[in-house]
This record gives structure tokens, C-alpha cells and sequence, in this order.
């Protein structure tokens, strides 16, 4: 019988037959669930009006002396009818367990009894048992049988043959994302591989791992964390569901957006004496970080591969079809945020975004030339959501990590092949943000003259990008089938700066104002270069008037 009395969770049925314990998962449904879930960061539904939580299944895990844990996967229902899968790992610690008292706040669900015995229900990840058990059944290639399927756990390269029958030490990393990172390792090494756990679910294999085993598994690129293994929920006549993946942990790592960060205070502390300094390192790590993407992209092109997942495609119709769909979604939307947002706006951003919008028309006919223009140019996987904070800075190089894809968009867009082009239009739309933050958000240069900084960040940005798409497009190579010419290079080069500028557009009204300036310069950048383009089109017989760009030259208001 189930105690309502309190909000603690009490049943006479012991842990171990949670599962099939109906009053107490519908207790951990109403009760327990909803305000916990509320303070969880990797709980993205948040904001949204919640209807329902579900258990909707229990995978029980073995803790070995008949203890164990579940891997609850938890259905939300909103109130407009979707609905999103989550993983929750579940655990009993029993009051007198040694490490009882350790376990912080924010992974006890509840105090709980079962079957008389008192303890807290915790979030799995904070009771070692659990986490040992999860090695231990991917050094060991265990697969378990569910009622729902079976959980097997895979073992990738990078796991070592030498770390399988050992002392293993763990521990939960203080990363606050969208998942959860676990830290194993040996005595002597105590941080050697990073674990993974997803929290939302896809309905399908989690394309970080699709892409980081490939890689590791079938190509020379060795610019990531090795693949060492992933755990996976499977079920006949239904898409294999990833709940986990490890790889090897680097070691000191800082992403190399704080990177270019402690690189720009050189530059920003010169710049109110007027002058332009940049150390010869910093074009080193760009240049380093042009060979990199161009090597990942070499990697995941794989012509000869009989694997339909990795083979290199064309532009179809359908695939610009489905680009420009986006693009055109996405305009509409922020056209609509940057007039309800418009008061909130500095003096900058607001003429940037009336040039956005008288920009309308010349845009849309860029869009129609993308959708006709022939193009022998090839796609393939790609990273997919590529910028600074997704690259690690070691001593001498680069790893570059989170092949999940962007945060935003659906599992199916997320497998799709783009041009590798995204992913350089993400860099260096980062490399644009690095220096616009810096020199816009500081108080070395707060009584400097903004339309003076635009032009000294322009000048910054201009050179590193050269240096970062010289490296890169050196390389590739010349010719490479990836990219059939500069006109078709320079030309999806736009189409993917203009897609990710309006993407963050949006990002930055909804969470940093202050920032909204960034991506609109972004798209400005686009818009000259269209109009570059269509001035120069011999065949071009249009009524788009050219733009006042004058407007941007206009002093302080
Ligand atoms: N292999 C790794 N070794 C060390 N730290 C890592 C590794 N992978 C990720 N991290 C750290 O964890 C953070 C979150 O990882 P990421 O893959 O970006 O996950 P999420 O998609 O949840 O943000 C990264 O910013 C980085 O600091
Ligand atoms: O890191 P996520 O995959 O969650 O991506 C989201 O947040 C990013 C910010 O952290 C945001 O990236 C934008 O800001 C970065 C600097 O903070 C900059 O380096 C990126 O170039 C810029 O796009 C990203 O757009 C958003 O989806």
C-alpha cells in the first residue's frame, strides 16, 4: 500500500520490483517526477506547458549482489499534444550505505521506503554502483534482455584491452548541458574516458554516434576522442534508440572559443591606442584549425563506402527544396521577432535590422537562383552544428567534440548530408562573434566611436578568416569532387553564411539582446556579397532595387 500522506515515496514492495509496481511509478508520475524534473538543466521542456509524465518503460541494470538500478525512460506530454522521451536513471541508496550522505541535492528525487527499508530514490549517475555497472557491461560487450527489447552495450576501439578486468574509478563531471558526462579511469589515470548520457531521446541512433565510430572506426582522422563504446535500447521492427556513448577524455582541455577569447585581449588592449595588433601564434592556431575541418571533411567523405549513410550525394531537387524551406521558415520568423523586439534594440542593431528588411526582396531572389543554379558540388555528413565551443585547444592541436548536430533541429534533418560548407560557415560565423563580443562587450573600448570598433573588428575578422579558408581550401585540395569550382564554393559559401546568421538571429533575440548586433552584421556581410553577384549576372533582368547601405554609415544618433 502506497503512503499519499507525504510527498516521500513509500511502498511495501521491495526496490527491485519497482518496475512492476503500479502504485509507486503512478506516485513517481504525479508526485515526484514533475517539480524534479523542473530543476534538471538537461530537461529542455521547461518553458513549455506540461500535460502528463509517464514511465514509459524500465530497463532494469544489475548492481551485482541482486541489487538494482533502471533506466526509466520517462514520457512528457505537452499540452499541444507532442511529446518528448527522456532518459532517467534510477537508484535506491539505503540510509546506512556509506555513501548516503555524499549524494548532492540535486540528484535525490525523494526520501523513499520500500519494503520497509528507508533510503533516497536517486538520479543513478550519483550512486557509483551504477556507474561501475555501466563500464563494466561495456568492457564487457553485455547485452541484456528487457520486457521491452534487450540494452547492449557496444565496445569501440578506444576502449583498452588493458582496462577491462581492473580497479575502475568514476565520478559525475560538473559539465551543465543538455546530458550528463561521466569520468572513468584507472588509478593511475583517473580521467581517462568520458561517458556520455543522452537525456533526450531520439527515436533513432543518436548521429554522434554514427559519426564519431565511423570516423574512429573507419577513417585516419584522429582530431577526436576515440569511439570506445555506446549503449543502445533495441527492439525488433523499431529504430535502435541511443542512450549512451563513451569516448576518450581529454585532458586539460579549453574550447577554443575561451581560446580565441584570451587571444583577442592582445588585440583589444591596443586598440584605444589605435593599434592593430595580432600575435603570429594566433594565425598558427587558425591556420591549424583550417587543416583540421579540412581533414575531418576529407574523412567523412567516403565515395567507396557501401554503407548508403556515408556515400556522397548531389544537389538534388529535393534536397534545395528542403534548404530553402528552412531558410525561408526561419526568415519569417525572425522578421516577425525583430519587429516585436525592435524598441528593445540598441542604435546599431536597429538600423542593421531596417537594412535586413529592405533586404527582402534581393534575398528571396538569391533563394530562387540557389533552387535552379546547376551545381555538381557533392554533400555528405557533416559535423552539423560546428563553431569554436565545440572544439577542444590542447597544448599543440585541436579535438573537436558534440557530433549531435543542431540543437534545434529533428533527428531526420540531423542525418541529412549537407555541403561540408555548413560547417565552415559555422566557424567562421564563430570567429566573427569572437571579435564582435570582445570588442563590443568591454570596458577598455565602451567610449569608443561603434562605428570606428565595426571597422576595426571587420579588419580582425577579414584576416583570420582568409587565413582559416586558405588552410582549409589548401587542404582540400584543388580540384576536389566536393566542391566543383570557386563559383559553386563561393556560392553555397553564402547560402550556408546566410542560413546560420538568420538561424542566430533569432538565438540572440530570444536570449542576449545585447548580441543581436552580431548576427545582423552577419547577414549584411551575405547581402553585399549578393549583391555582388546579381549586379554582375549578365543574364539578370530584375526589378530588385540595389539597397541603401549608406544607412549604416549614418553617425550616432
Ligand atoms: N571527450 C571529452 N573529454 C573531455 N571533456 C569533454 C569531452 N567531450 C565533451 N567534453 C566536455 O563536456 C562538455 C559538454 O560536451 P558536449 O559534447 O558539448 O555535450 P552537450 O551536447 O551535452 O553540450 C564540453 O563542452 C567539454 O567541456
Ligand atoms: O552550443 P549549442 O549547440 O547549444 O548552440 C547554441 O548556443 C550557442 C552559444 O553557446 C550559439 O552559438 C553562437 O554563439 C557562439 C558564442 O557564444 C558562437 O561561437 C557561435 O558561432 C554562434 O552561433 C548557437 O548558435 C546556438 O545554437
Amino acid at each position: 500500500m502506497l503512503d499519499l500522506t507525504t510527498s516521500n515515496l513509500t511502498s511495501r514492495y521491495s526496490w527491485e520490483t519497482l518496475d512492476q509496481d503500479q502504485d509507486a511509478l503512478r506516485w513517481l508520475e504525479s508526485t515526484v517526477l514533475p517539480p524534479y524534473l523542473s530543476t534538471c538543466r538537461w530537461f529542455a521542456g521547461k518553458a513549455r506547458q506540461q500535460e502528463a509524465f509517464r514511465v514509459a518503460v524500465m530497463h532494469g541494470i544489475g548492481l551485482g549482489a541482486d541489487a538494482v538500478a533502471f533506466l526509466a525512460i520517462v514520457e512528457v506530454v505537452y499540452a499541444d499534444g507532442e511529446t518528448e522521451r527522456y532518459l532517467l536513471p534510477l537508484s535506491f541508496i539505503e540510509t546506512d550505505q556509506p555513501d548516503a550522505s555524499e549524494i548532492p541535492s540535486k540528484g535525490i528525487l525523494t526520501p523513499a521506503e520500500f519494503d520497509q527499508k528507508s533510503g533516497l530514490l536517486v538520479d543513478g549517475i550519483y550512486d557509483e554502483r551504477f556507474r561501475l555497472a555501466l563500464y563494466a557491461n561495456l568492457a564487457g560487450e553485455n547485452v541484456m534482455p528487457q520486457k521491452a527489447g534487450q540494452v547492449r552495450f557496444y565496445r569501440g576501439r578506444g576502449l583498452a584491452a588493458d582496462d577491462v578486468d581492473t580497479t575502475i574509478i568514476s565520478r559525475v563531471l560538473p559539465v551543465d548541458s543538455s546530458n550528463s558526462a561521466l569520468a572513468y579511469g584507472v588509478p593511475h589515470q583517473p580521467e581517462k574516458y568520458f561517458l556520455k548520457l543522452y537525456r533526450k531521446l531520439f527515436q533513432e541512433t543518436n548521429p554522434e554516434v554514427d559519426l564519431v565510430s565511423f570516423l574512429t572506426e573507419e577513417s585516419q582522422f584522429s582530431h577526436i576522442p576515440a569511439y570506445a563504446g555506446s549503449i543502445v535500447w533495441e527492439q525488433e521492427h523499431t529504430p535502435d534508440i541511443t542512450l549512451g556513448m563513451m569516448q576518450l577524455m581529454v585532458e586539460n582541455q579549453k574550447d577554443s572559443w575561451s581560446q580565441t577569447g584570451d587571444y583577442l585581449n592582445d588585440f583589444l588592449y591596443a586598440v584605444p591606442n589605435r593599434l592593430f595588433t595580432i600575435r603570429e601564434d594566433v594565425f598558427d592556431r587558425v591556420e591549424l584549425l583550417g587543416r583540421r575541418t579540412a581533414q575531418m571533411h576529407l574523412a567523412l567523405y567516403s565515395p567507396k563506402s557501401d554503407d548508403n549513410a556515408f556515400k556522397p550525394e548531389a544537389f538534388t531537387d529535393e534536397y534545395r527544396a528542403f534548404i530553402i524551406r528552412r531558410i525561408e521558415a526561419l526568415l519569417e520568423r525572425r522578421y516577425a521577432m525583430l519587429i516585436d523586439n525592435y524598441t528593445k534594440l540598441d542604435p546599431l542593431a536597429q538600423r542593421l535590422a531596417w537594412v535586413f528588411m529592405e533586404a527582402k526582396e534581393m534575398i528571396d531572389e538569391f533563394i530562387e537562383d540557389f533552387r535552379h543554379r546547376p551545381l555538381e558540388s557533392l554533400r555528405t555528413r557533416i559535423h552539423g552544428d560546428y563553431h569554436l565551443g565545440q572544439v577542444l585547444a590542447t597544448d599543440n592541436d585541436f579535438i573537436i567534440i558534440d557530433f549531435e548536430g543542431e540543437p534545434e533541429s529533428s533527428i531526420t534533418e540531423r542525418k541529412i548530408k549537407h555541403s561540408p560548407l555548413k560547417d565552415v560557415a559555422g566557424m567562421i560565423r564563430s570567429y566573427h562573434y569572437a571579435v564582435s563580443a570582445k570588442l563590443f562587450g568591454s570596458t577598455e573600448t565602451e567610449n569608443i566611436d561603434p562605428d570606428h570598433l565595426q571597422r576595426v573588428s571587420e579588419r580582425w575578422y577579414n584576416l583570420i578568416r582568409d587565413t582559416y579558408m586558405n588552410a582549409y581550401l589548401e587542404t582540400i585540395g584543388n580540384p576536389h569532387p566536393l566542391y566543383k569550382n570557386s563559383n559553386e564554393f563561393n556560392f553555397l559559401l553564402l547560402v550556408y553564411l546566410l542560413e546560420k546568421a538568420v538561424y542566430e538571429l533569432g538565438y540572440e533575440i530570444s536570449y542576449r539582446p545585447a548580441w543581436v548586433k552580431i548576427p545582423l552584421k552577419g547577414i549584411m556581410d551575405v547581402i553585399r556579397e549578393i549583391q555582388k553577384i546579381q549586379t554582375a549576372d549578365p543574364n539578370r533582368d530584375s526589378e530588385v532595387p540595389r539597397l541603401q547601405m549608406g544607412l549604416l554609415e549614418t553617425k550616432k544618433q
